[in-house]
C-alpha cells in the first residue's frame, strides 16, 4: 500500500483561465513535482496536452496507477463520476486537479465541486490563471466593471510576466491586481513565469519522493524540463500544543484567517466526556473544512499555515491563539465547531 492521506478527504482543485493563459503549463509544472500523486480531470479531451509520461495509468485500471492518473470529462454531467473514481481510497491521491477548458465559467465549476454528491471530496480552491501580457486585450478593456470571473477564485496566478515589457511591468501588474481585487479583495495573487507556483500552495504530497512504482519516464521528463527559474517559495509556520484546545478560538481563526495565509491545515484535539476527540482542519483561501478524525492519537494539536509573503510573526501569533490549551471546551465553542463540521459534510 502506498503512503496515503486517506484518513482525510481528497482536495479537488479547479484550474480555470482564459484561452491560452497557461493552465496546462501550470498543471504540468505541478505534475513534475516528485512524490505527489495527482489525479487530473480535463474537460477538453480533444485538446489535451498534459505531459503523458507524468500522468500515467488509466482510471479504469486503478491498480496500475503510479505517479498519478488521468480522467477525461466529456461534459459537466460526468464530473461526479470522475470524482468518484479519482477519490477512491485505493488510488491514495494527494489531490485531484480539474482543468477547465478556456471557455468554462469559474463560478459554475466551483458550484459543481461544492455541491458534488461525492463524499470523499473536499474543496481545494480555485486557481484562475491570467495571461499578464494580453489581459487588457482579451479579458478586460479596463473600462466598466472588472470581469466577474475573479469572484470565484481563491488564488489568481498572473502568468507570462516575462512577456510584459520591463518598463511597463510594475504598472501593468498593479493594474491587473486592482481589477482582480474589485470583486475579490482578499484573494491571493501570485506573479509567475511558466505557471511555476509553489506546489505547497496547492497540495501536500504524502511522500516527499517519487514512489518506487513510478515510471522512469516521469523522472526523465522532469529532468528535460528542469526549471531554469525556480518558483517563488511559499513560507510556512507551524504551531503545536500538547493539550486539547478551545474550539471557539479555532473558529475565530477559520472565520477570519490571517490575510497572508493561503492554506491552514492540521489536526486539533478537543476534550469530551469520553476523552479527547480529534478533528482534521483545512482552510483554503476563505473556505474552511473540518471533519472528525477516525482515530484520536493523544491530545496533541498542530496547525500549519502556508502562504506567499507570509507574515510569519503575525500568523504565528494567530495560530498560537487558536491553539490555546483548554481542558474543557466552552459550550459556544462546541456549538460552532459542530456547525462547521456539519456544513463540511
Ligand atoms: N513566454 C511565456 N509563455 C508561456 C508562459 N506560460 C505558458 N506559456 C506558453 O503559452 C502557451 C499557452 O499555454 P497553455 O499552458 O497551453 O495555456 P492553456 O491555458 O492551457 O491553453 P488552452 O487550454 O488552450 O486554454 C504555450 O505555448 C505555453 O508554452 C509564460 O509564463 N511565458
Amino acid at each position: 500500500m502506498p503512503p496515503t492521506n486517506a484518513s482525510t478527504r481528497v482536495p479537488v482543485v479547479i484550474l480555470t483561465g482564459h484561452l491560452g493563459s497557461g493552465k496546462t503549463t501550470l498543471l504540468n509544472h505541478l505534475l513534475r513535482q516528485p512524490g505527489a500523486r495527482v489525479g487530473v480531470i480535463v474537460n477538453d479531451f480533444g485538446d489535451i496536452n498534459v505531459d503523458a509520461g507524468l500522468v500515467t495509468g488509466q482510471i479504469d485500471e486503478p491498480a496500475s496507477i503510479a505517479g498519478g492518473c488521468l480522467c477525461c470529462l466529456p461534459d459537466a454531467g460526468g464530473l461526479d463520476d470522475a470524482l468518484e473514481k479519482l477519490t477512491h481510497p485505493r488510488l491514495a491521491l494527494d489531490v485531484v486537479i480539474v482543468e477547465a477548458s478556456g471557455l468554462a465559467e469559474p463560478g459554475t465549476l466551483a458550484k459543481l465541486v461544492r455541491f458534488s454528491g461525492v463524499e470523499r471530496v473536499r474543496r481545494g480552491g480555485l486557481i484562475e490563471v491570467v495571461d499578464a501580457s494580453s489581459y487588457f486585450d482579451t479579458l478586460d478593456d479596463g473600462r466598466g466593471p472588472a470581469p466577474v470571473r475573479f469572484a470565484a477564485a481563491s488564488l489568481v496566478v498572473v502568468n507570462k510576466t516575462d512577456l510584459v515589457p520591463e518598463t511597463d511591468r510594475e504598472e501593468t501588474l498593479a493594474r491587473i491586481e486592482a481589477r482582480v481585487r474589485e470583486h475579490n479583495p482578499d484573494v491571493h495573487v501570485a506573479y509567475v513565469v511558466g505557471g511555476r507556483i509553489d506546489p505547497r500552495l496547492v497540495y501536500d504530497a504524502a511522500v516527499p519522493e517519487d514512489p518506487p512504482d513510478e515510471l522512469p519516464i516521469a523522472a526523465l521528463l522532469r529532468e528535460a524540463a528542469a526549471d531554469h527559474h525556480a518558483h517563488q517559495h511559499a513560507g510556512s509556520v507551524t504551531v503545536t500544543t500538547p493539550g486539547t484546545i478551545e474550539p471557539a478560538r479555532l473558529l475565530d481563526l477559520l472565520e477570519e484567517p490571517p490575510p497572508t495565509a493561503y492554506r491552514v491545515k492540521g489536526t486539533v484535539a478537543v476534550a469530551t466526556g469520553q476523552g479527547p476527540r480529534s478533528y482534521h482542519v483545512n482552510l483554503v483561501g476563505r473556505s474552511a473544512h473540518v471533519a472528525a478524525a477516525k482515530r484520536t492519537d493523544g491530545t496533541a494539536s498542530e496547525l500549519v499555515a502556508i502562504g506567499l509573503d507570509l507574515e510569519t510573526d503575525a500568523v504565528r501569533a494567530r495560530l498560537t491563539d487558536a491553539l490555546a490549551p483548554a481542558e474543557r471546551p466552552s459550550t459556544e465553542g462546541l456549538r460552532r465547531l459542530r456547525q462547521l463540521v456539519r456544513v463540511s459534510l
